[in-house]
């Protein structure tokens, strides 16, 4: 929506939005549909009509849209190629976020990003709490740690979501996606067996991260669904939930892969702070259900 309609139409009902930054992305699509489907109001922009690393277009969407809060569902996610493109990439996860909480700040407005379990090197036995040390080894990790440290600098009210390794129905951006189209089709499916993580059902990581904004919560919160595997353990759970045989997964060693961004060996996440999302295995069993009834493509 434009914002000089939002504007209109908010100042007609006396109701201040949410403004959702990023909405195009896998992250800001599903705020946006959950904030309707609860009622809430929301003003979603892509990066069009909002760039979040420019101070010109945050302050004139904040003038004209006047939300009670803004959620930063924007970022850089291509973790393989931000190793030749780290400006861009800390452009988009690091000066992004800082601005945005800039603004937020000077208005006393709360303000919601999101990190990674990327930030962390791997190399505890433990899971990783929000007062773990970290300690990035790739290019995006040390974006993302950054936009922590500037974000909460500028505006230590505001909530910093660390989550990981997204799954969903509602787009064919991720793994598990990509998994059942595998197992359905009997194709081998080479998956990493050597690196432990927490998945994340998206709607699940929404509904509890607009929770922690409503309720006011500041900070480092961990926000994952509460359990852990490997990659290929992720893609057997996956055919199981949809009655299909595991035996599709080839298990492979991370560095099969060749991948130009090291990658920790366990960011499995849990918090502190007391947060606990609904196991993975109810998680996966909802989304592989949803993506039964509401398909994407054939196959
Ligand atoms: N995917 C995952 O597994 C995880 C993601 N996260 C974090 O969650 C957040 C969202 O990730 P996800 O939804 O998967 O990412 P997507 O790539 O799906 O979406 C990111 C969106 O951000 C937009 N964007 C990039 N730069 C700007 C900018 N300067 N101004 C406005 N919009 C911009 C992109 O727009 P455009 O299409 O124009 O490039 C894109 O629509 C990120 O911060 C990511 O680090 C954290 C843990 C796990
Ligand atoms: C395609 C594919 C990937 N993999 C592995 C490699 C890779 O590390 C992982 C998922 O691939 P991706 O490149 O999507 O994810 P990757 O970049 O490793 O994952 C991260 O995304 C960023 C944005 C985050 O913030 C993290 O939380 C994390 O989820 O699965 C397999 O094992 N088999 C496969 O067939």
């Amino acid at each position: 929506m434009r914002p000089d309609f939002v504007a209109d139409h908010i100042a007609e009902r006396a109701i201040r939005p949410l403004l959702i930054a990023g909405a195009h992305g896998t992250l800001g699509r599903a705020v946006e549909r959950i904030c309707h489907t609860r009622g809430l109001v929301a003003v979603a922009l892509g990066r069009a009509e909002l760039d979040v690393t420019s101070p010109t277009s945050v302050e004139s969407v904040l003038n004209t849209v006047r939300p009670w809060a803004v959620l930063n569902a924007a970022g850089y996610v291509r973790v393989d190629a931000a190793e030749a493109e780290a400006g861009k990439c800390f452009s988009e996860n690091a000066t992004g976020p800082s601005v945005l909480a800039t603004a937020c700040a000077q208005r006393d407005l709360p303000f919601l990003t999101f990190s990674s379990d990327l930030v962390f090197d791997g190399e505890q036995e433990a899971a990783y709490t929000e007062s773990s040390v970290a300690n990035p080894l790739n290019v995006y990790g040390r974006s993302k740690l950054a936009a922590e440290q500037r974000v909460l600098a500028v505006h230590p009210r505001a909530l910093v979501v660390r989550t990981s390794a997204f799954f969903n129905a509602w787009d064919e951006f991720n793994f598990v996606h990509f998994a059942l189209q595998a197992a359905r089709r009997g194709q081998r499916f080479e998956a990493a067996d050597d690196v432990r993580i927490s998945p994340t059902y998206v709607p699940d990581l929404v509904n509890a991260s607009l929770d922690l904004l409503l309720d006011e919560a500041a900070g480092i919160w961990h926000v994952t669904n509460n359990g852990a595997c490997t990659w290929a353990d992720l893609a057997r759970m996956t055919a199981q939930h949809a009655g299909l045989s595991p035996d599709y997964v080839v298990p492979r060693p991370m560095a099969a892969f060749g991948l130009a961004a090291a990658r920790p060996r366990q960011t499995v996440l849990v918090s502190e702070q007391g947060i606990v999302l609904p196991s993975l295995e109810h998680a996966l069993s909802r989304c592989v259900r949803e993506m039964e009834h509401h398909p994407l493509v054939a196959g």
